[in-house]
């Protein structure tokens, strides 16, 4: 793709693991609530982490700690104050917090996935076509698209008689399993995860701990929220803390 903002060459991260593909170098992020006497409240003060293809690296902290506004930052919801979020895409660095809005969705249709705890429903778009969304973005053969999804859906216990339904009226793990199905029906290059199984039954979180492994071992990079001891223990390399 042409970027209509190219990354300086001196701007790219020098001395990054060759395996590294992403980094965020020293991102600051202050609030200002503009409606309650525009009272601060600075939340990111110099985070910096580098993440490998096939690494998943945990952000652990307290309640309030700043890994919600950390991680919508990777994926650039929020825009930061400052510092750097260098993504490989497509074997070029760029720099998300700088990157025009339509390359930013390029990144996002092909290299970043966002597992968030909600997912964004639509009245009348059944779950089917809510999960096979991104691979038809791509321009996947809707077959293809359907089946993936369908696969997953019945990986994750997803009752079939739902899946012709708008997910409006699914229960909070029904919903979930919509958007694991929806994220992981891609093959991203980088995931990020926010509490992928905050609610879900033994069965099925065991069945996301396998689908995260295995796009591990596929080389994935994953950065996550895991408030379950269990998940965070035996799916990441390491941790972040906040
Ligand atoms: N959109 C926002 N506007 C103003 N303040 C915010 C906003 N989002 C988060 N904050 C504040 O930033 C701080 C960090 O919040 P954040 O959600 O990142 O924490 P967290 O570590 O993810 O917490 P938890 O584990 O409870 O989800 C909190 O004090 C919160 O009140």
């Amino acid at each position: 793709m042409t970027y209509s903002v190219l990354p300086t060459p001196t701007a790219v991260p020098a001395a990054l693991p060759a395996a590294a593909s992403l980094h965020a170098a020293k991102l600051y992020k202050t609030f200002t609530l503009h409606h309650q006497g525009g009272a601060q409240i600075p939340v990111l003060q110099g985070v910096s982490l580098t993440v490998q293809a096939g690494e998943c690296v945990a952000l652990q902290g307290p309640s309030g700690s700043g890994k919600s506004t950390f991680m919508r930052s990777l994926y650039a919801n929020y825009r930061i104050d400052a510092g750097q979020i260098w993504v490989k895409h497509q074997n070029t660095w760029v720099d998300l917090a700088q990157l025009p809005p339509h390359d930013l969705l390029h990144v996002r249709q092909h290299t970043i996935g966002y597992v968030s705890q909600f997912l964004r429903v639509i009245p009348r778009v059944p779950a089917l076509e809510v999960a096979a969304e991104p691979l038809l973005d791509l321009g996947y053969e809707p077959e293809l698209a359907y089946d993936t999804v369908r696969n997953l859906f019945a990986q994750l216990h997803l009752p079939e008689r739902l899946w012709s339904l708008s997910p409006t009226t699914f229960s909070g793990g029904e919903k979930q399993r919509v958007n694991i199905a929806r994220a992981f029906a891609v093959n991203y290059p980088i995931l990020l995860l926010d509490e992928p199984t905050s609610a879900l039954d033994a069965e099925n979180r065991e069945v996301v701990m396998q689908l995260i492994e295995a796009r591990k071992a596929g080389g994935c990079t994953m950065v996550g929220i895991f408030h379950d001891d269990e998940v965070r223990d035996r799916v990441c390399d390491r941790r972040l803390p906040f």
